[in-house]
């Protein structure tokens, strides 16, 4: 038979070999029709079981995954499949076939969230925002939001206010002059909630901008810290093991989560719909509706069922003895790889024993924003984005849930893309001044800092349907990981792109940019219908900070920082900045 096919197909037996063996770790199926013709994608299936696990660990594990798959695309291609333990995926880094994956994502994409917070949701029967919906309930709500947080004009009408909130910012750090920012990071942070949330609140934001100051503290520090937590927990080979035995990792996120959130609707939510006319220490019972799949509201009455408190769930996390705690974290920290052994834990034990728990319980995310956001849309001020959703007869768990969101997604993102800029503008002093010439080379300084370090080193999509990609065929609901950090380096695109260059995003006479061969290949926010629902408004607070910084300061970092992979990218050591006021 052996002989027969190599007939048939015309192999050699060398090749015949090779594509046996290529067929026999894709687990694909010989065919005589396309054997031959169609390519096979580069897979690389690693060990039984454990797949590449073991190498990605090597290579420095999760925190590096960006090097180690830059590493085996320079290897392998720009695109092939690897089999890394728990999942298999196919990383594609070339820009125009990213752009492709994009094409054919679907009405519906569905993207990959983080471990730790589908568990957390998934315990606490959390109403959550965009990035967490999925279907006809995201996409409805989406094209709602697309109207007012994607048009040129919404964003333009914000500019006084933004305007005064970076002056603001450019004020608070005269404190640190002729010295280095004291944790730069939660000023980022602090700077980025605010930028948002006064642009859901608008201009009456500023009126009321020191009221709201200790609220916008006390978020930028949660989110500091949820932020820390899931990136420790989203490396760990089982987040619900760790959940299960109630380590400490899982429950400082779990409490930081459920305090910023609380924080998030108390504060933000309350101060925007002002709960302080009719305070409620003891919420009256509220008629809970119905939702239809979009989240619109349909008033079907039903009586409320009173969920137990945040910290009664908080009990019920099941408590081992610390002595066998330490143990198990120490394994899992050694990095041993037990994946295998604690998928099957989680599916034996772990989820039959919550799903009682996650059943009964609400979460009091949703319970507050009940009582809080139906009280008065009438205090926003017009040019307020929240006015213009609120003017499209939402309910209110879904706002309040999108608004804590968008929060949650501004922090992070707009404050580590900040830190990246300062720490790329502060090693060159040129291209400071550069900058301070020509003001509209700041653009280039945003899109270069967005190219090297992208918030999303990979983006995720699951392909709706089998497609061919580049010749090569992949499988109906298969994971596509789109390898943006490769891509944003692509000698191809960008001549000498290791280099933070702005004027390479200035045009030409031709109308081409000096140093981009293709600017399609620009994909920070990703593109279509899932792209970055916040991207002008990060693009706006960008530009603006950073020149009025540039205006104002000289800024100088000196250590060398590499990058690793949190959330999003973040500097391996915090980056020091140190400012010294420019006379004018
Ligand atoms: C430098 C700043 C930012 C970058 C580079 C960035 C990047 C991205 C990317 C690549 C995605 C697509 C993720 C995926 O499909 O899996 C995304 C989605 C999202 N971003 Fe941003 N983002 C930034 C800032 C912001 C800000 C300021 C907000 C809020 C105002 C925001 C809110 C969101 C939301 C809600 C989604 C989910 C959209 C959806 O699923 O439809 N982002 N962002």
């Amino acid at each position: 038979m052996f002989l027969r096919f190599m007939i048939e197909t015309s192999c050699s037996p060398l090749r015949m070999l090779r594509l046996a063996h290529c067929t026999f770790r894709t687990g694909r199926k010989f065919s005589k029709g396309n054997f031959v013709r169609a390519p096979t994608i580069p897979y690389d299936g690693g060990l039984p079981f454990v797949g590449t696990s073991l190498a990605i660990g090597a290579a420095g594990g999760a925190p590096k995954l960006h090097e180690y798959v830059d590493s085996r695309h320079k290897q392998l291609g720009p695109i092939f499949r690897e089999n890394m333990g728990p999942v298999t995926a196919v990383f594609v880094s070339d820009p125009s076939l990213i752009r492709k994956v994009f094409l054919v994502e679907g009405k519906f994409p569905k993207h990959f969230v983080p471990k730790a917070w589908s568990l957390y949701n998934e315990l606490h029967k959390c109403k959550r925002g965009l990035f967490f919906m999925d279907g006809e309930e995201w996409y409805t709500l989406r094209r709602v939001m697309n109207k007012y947080f994607l048009s040129p004009e919404s964003i333009k009408n914000l500019e006084g206010l933004h305007e005064n909130l970076v002056s603001h910012l450019i004020q608070r750090w005269k404190r640190f002059d002729g010295q280095e920012v004291e944790n730069l990071e939660f000023e980022f942070y602090r700077h980025s909630i605010s930028f948002v949330l006064g642009s859901l609140i608008g201009n009456s934001y500023w009126n009321k901008f020191a009221e709201y100051n200790p609220y916008v503290d006390e978020l930028a520090q949660k989110f500091q810290q949820v932020f820390e937590t899931s990136s420790k927990l989203n490396v760990l080979p089982s987040v619900k093991l760790v959940q299960f035995l109630g380590l400490p990792v899982w429950k400082t996120f779990e409490s930081a989560v459920g305090a910023s959130l609380d924080a998030t609707l108390s504060s933000v939510v309350t101060k925007m719909f002002p709960l302080s006319r009719e305070v409620q220490t003891d919420p009256q019972p509220i008629v809970e509706r119905e939702f239809s799949s979009t989240g619109v509201q349909a008033n079907i009455p039903k009586p409320k069922i009173k969920g137990p408190s945040l910290e009664h769930q908080f009990t019920q996390v099941p408590n081992f003895s610390p002595s066998l705690c330490h143990f198990l974290s120490l394994l899992v920290l050694l990095g041993i790889n037990v994946g295998i052994s604690f998928k099957l834990y989680n599916e034996l034990y772990v989820e039959k024993r919550f799903a009682p728990v996650a059943t009964t319980q609400t979460c009091c995310l949703c319970r507050m924003a009940r009582n809080v956001v139906k009280k008065a849309f009438d205090d926003l001020s017009e040019n307020g984005l929240l006015y213009k959703l609120a003017s499209e007869n939402l309910h209110e768990d879904v706002i309040s849930a999108l608004v804590s969101d968008l929060l949650i997604a501004a922090g992070d993102t707009t404050a580590f893309t900040s830190q990246w800029a300062v720490y790329l503008l502060g090693r060159d002093r040129s291209v400071q001044d550069a900058v301070r010439r020509d003001p509209s080379l700041i653009r280039g300084v945003v899109r270069e800092t967005l190219r090297l370090y992208p918030s999303a080193a990979f983006i995720a999509r699951v392909l709706p349907n089998a497609e061919t990609i580049d010749g090569y065929h992949l499988e109906k609901e298969e994971l596509v990981l789109l390898s943006l950090y490769t891509a944003g380096r692509y000698e191809k695109l960008y001549p000498s792109a290791d280099k933070f260059l702005p004027d390479r995003w200035t045009k030409e006479g031709t109308g081409k940019y000096k140093g981009v061969l293709n600017v399609n290949g620009y994909l920070p926010f990703a593109m279509g219908a899932r792209s970055c629902i916040g991207a002008r408004l990060a693009n706006a607070q960008l530009n603006m900070t950073l020149s009025h910084l540039l205006e104002n300061y000289d800024l100088d970092t000196k250590e060398e920082s590499g990058m690793v992979l949190r959330l999003v990218p973040v500097p391996s050591r915090p980056v020091r900045l140190r400012i010294q006021s420019r006379k004018k």
